[in-house]
């Protein structure tokens, strides 16, 4: 359905300064996302967990995402979709139409978990074939903590780093503590990733020359501790930059609007639900 419209928003952040009366250009801005990133990958690697770090600084619970989710984030004066899938089987099909349209796509796998490497190119990589054709990709191994050697902890009562093998915390250790060796829990390594992002590349049909590097492209993190979390949106929103200001000056031309855009978008950075 397209209107021509305008009407006014009042933007809880401004209420207090003033109210405002939007043209149609500043409403659309003011609603519409301007770019779309979707997260990918097998369940259970974190997808949910990483979006929740990222938008709310938390690693809380979670619970398998059934179909999809979306959150929108306003990134000074952008806003941005970014698109949660679900990893089970059952609704894989849904995958290459939450990819549609998408300027990035995550590829997400867990460190830990060989197998969730694989997927990524047995069954979403095709996902992504109604993605835009600019659209960049990302390989992200996450649960890096589990294989961070600091991270060790023995199954005490209450927990003791494994480090301090003379027992010198307080605790008196089980009769025959669990030691968690980390780095035996790595089953994917970084030079993994990079191949499967060449292979990405290619299956792509782009130049690997003139395209991001894999090491710009390739993360490892944590949802957990939030290592290179926010680094990993903030360098995506970067790359994606040029396909915003060039999709601006396209819709600029048009002066309808489709209200089937705009989400129940009510505040700066909302979630939006489930779909
Ligand atoms: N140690 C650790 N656990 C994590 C991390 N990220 C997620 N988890 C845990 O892994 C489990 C699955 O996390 P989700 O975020 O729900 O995974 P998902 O990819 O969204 O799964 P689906 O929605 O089923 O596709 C949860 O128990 C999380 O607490 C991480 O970085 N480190
Ligand atoms: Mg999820």
């Amino acid at each position: 359905m397209k209107v021509n419209c305008t009407f006014e928003i009042v933007s809880p952040v401004r209420v207090s300064r003033r109210r405002m009366k939007r043209t149609m250009p500043e409403m659309k801005r003011a609603r519409r996302p301007d770019v779309k990133l979707v997260i990918l990958g097998d369940m259970n690697v974190g997808k949910t967990s990483l979006l929740h770090r990222y938008m709310d600084k938390k690693f809380n619970d979670t619970i398998s995402t059934v179909g999809g989710a979306f959150y929108l984030k306003q990134w000074g004066p952008y806003n941005i979709s970014l698109w949660d899938t679900a990893g089970r089987e059952q609704f894989h099909g849904l995958g290459s139409m939450y990819c549609r349209g998408a300027s990035a796509v995550i590829l997400t796998y867990d460190v830990t978990n060989w197998q969730s490497l694989a997927e990524l190119e047995e069954r979403f990589l095709s996902l992504t074939d109604t993605a835009n054709h600019d659209c960049i990709y990302s390989v992200v191994g996450n649960k890096a903590d589990l294989t961070d050697p600091s991270n060790a902890e023995e199954d005490y009562e209450g927990g003791c780093p494994v480090h301090t093998q003379h027992y010198a915390c307080h605790l008196i250790p089980l009769a025959s503590p669990t030691t968690v060796s980390p780095v035996a829990n790595r089953e994917v390594q970084k030079e993994d990733a990079v191949a499967l992002y060449q292979r990405i590349l290619r299956y792509k049909a782009l130049d690997e020359r003139l395209s991001p590097p894999a090491e710009r492209m390739c993360f490892e993190t944590s949802a957990k501790t939030g290592a290179n979390v926010d680094e990993l949106f903030e360098t995506l929103f970067e790359m994606v930059l040029p396909s915003i200001l060039r999709m601006r000056s396209e819709s600029e031309a048009s002066p309808t609007i489709d209200l089937e855009d705009y989400g129940p978008v009510s505040s700066k950075q909302t979630k939006g639900g489930c779909c």
